[in-house]
């Protein structure tokens, strides 16, 4: 049989969307198909075209185009959902479940139809609620429907921690779970600086601060950029994830996976420890939690819940 290069379709040509088409071209992990609506099909096959156009400078080789037509999408190996709006300053990303619900509505079918055994990484917001509500709108099994965020909360809380140490970024491990909005729960206990464990380098003050600027991490790039949300990190946090499924690499990776029963909660998608290669999801690592770790864990699950209570 012969071997086919990979296929990875984003959804959305936006600013996360371009972002990590590029990202993904650069590292070749496959030919990207950029897709947009009907009206922004022109600029979504212009950003692909432009992208095309560094491949011979930066000189990787793999395709990239744009469309509005999802039988483009055929057979895509990944799908990354970016589609939907973004929040701007004094909106919190639950202020975008309606819009948001109906666009993952009318993409998940689309998906279903033209790469019904493709994985779908998902990173439009309320992301726990969207990656539910993808789940549910597919039919895919829950192994191969995944949602990003602790990938790029626990890259903000490793940068802080870094800044603070003045430490190289590359010794900083850490762990940041629960749902993806302000009472999301950074692990302590289960970060280090070098193998070292924080709380042994930096006073409780210190870290209380670093967990509190992780958890409004996003809102403090909103009240930055002024007219929409992060994007290169979010990208760059969206192809750690595809090449973990792409390559197979069995990577230990936070990702909002379905629940039945782990850490006490059901029917819900949450960010928890996972294991992440060639079948998506492949494990959920249940860490020992202290009880203000759960306590903490809890707050977090029940406001997604309270968001899915809107969806359904
Ligand atoms: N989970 C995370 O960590 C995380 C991080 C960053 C951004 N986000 C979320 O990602 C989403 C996208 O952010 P952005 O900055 O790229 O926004 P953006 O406005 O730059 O881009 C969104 C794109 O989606 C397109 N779109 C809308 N409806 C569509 C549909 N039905 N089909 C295809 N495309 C459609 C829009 O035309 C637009 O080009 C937002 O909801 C944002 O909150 C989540
Ligand atoms: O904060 C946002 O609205 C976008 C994203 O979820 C982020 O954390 O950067």
């Amino acid at each position: 049989m012969a071997i086919k290069r990979s296929k990875i379709s984003v959804i959305g040509s936006g600013f996360t969307g371009a972002t990590t088409a590029l990202m993904i071209a650069q590292k070749e992990l496959g030919d990207v198909v950029l897709v947009d609506i009907p009206d922004m099909e022109e600029p979504t096959k212009g950003r692909a075209l432009d992208m095309l156009e560094a491949s011979p400078v930066q000189g990787f080789d793999v395709n990239i185009t744009g469309t509005s037509n999802y039988e483009d999408t055929k057979d895509s190996d990944l799908v990354i959902i970016t589609a939907g709006i973004a929040r701007k300053p004094g909106m919190t990303r639950d202020d975008l479940v309606n819009t948001n619900a109906k666009i993952m509505k009318s993409v998940a079918s689309e998906i279903a139809t033209y790469s019904p055994e493709t994985f779908i990484v998902v990173l439009t917001n309320p992301v726990d609620a969207m990656t539910y509500s993808v789940f549910k709108e597919s039919g895919f099994p829950k192994e191969r429907v995944i949602g990003q965020s602790g990938v790029l909360d626990t890259a903000r809380f490793r940068t802080f921690v870094a800044q603070e140490l003045n430490l190289s970024i590359k010794d900083i491990t850490g762990f940041v779970l629960g749902g993806h909005g302000d009472d999301m729960v950074p692990l302590i206990r289960y970060s280090h600086a070098g193998g070292i464990p924080l709380d042994t380098l930096l006073s409780k003050d210190r870290l209380d601060a670093i967990v509190e600027r992780t958890r409004k991490g996003g809102g403090e790039i909103v009240g930055l950029l002024g007219n929409g949300s992060a994007y290169y990190a979010p990208a760059a946090s969206l192809t750690v994830m595809a090449e973990a499924i792409l390559k197979d690499q069995r990577r230990v990776i936070p990702s909002i996976a379905y629940l039945e029963g782990e850490y006490g909660y059901s029917d819900i998608y949450l960010g928890v420890p996972t294991i992440l290669g060639g079948n998506g999801i492949e494990e959920i690592i249940e860490l020992d939690l202290t009880d203000e770790e759960k306590a903490d864990l809890d707050k977090s699950a029940a406001s997604v819940k309270e968001v899915l209570d809107v969806l359904k």
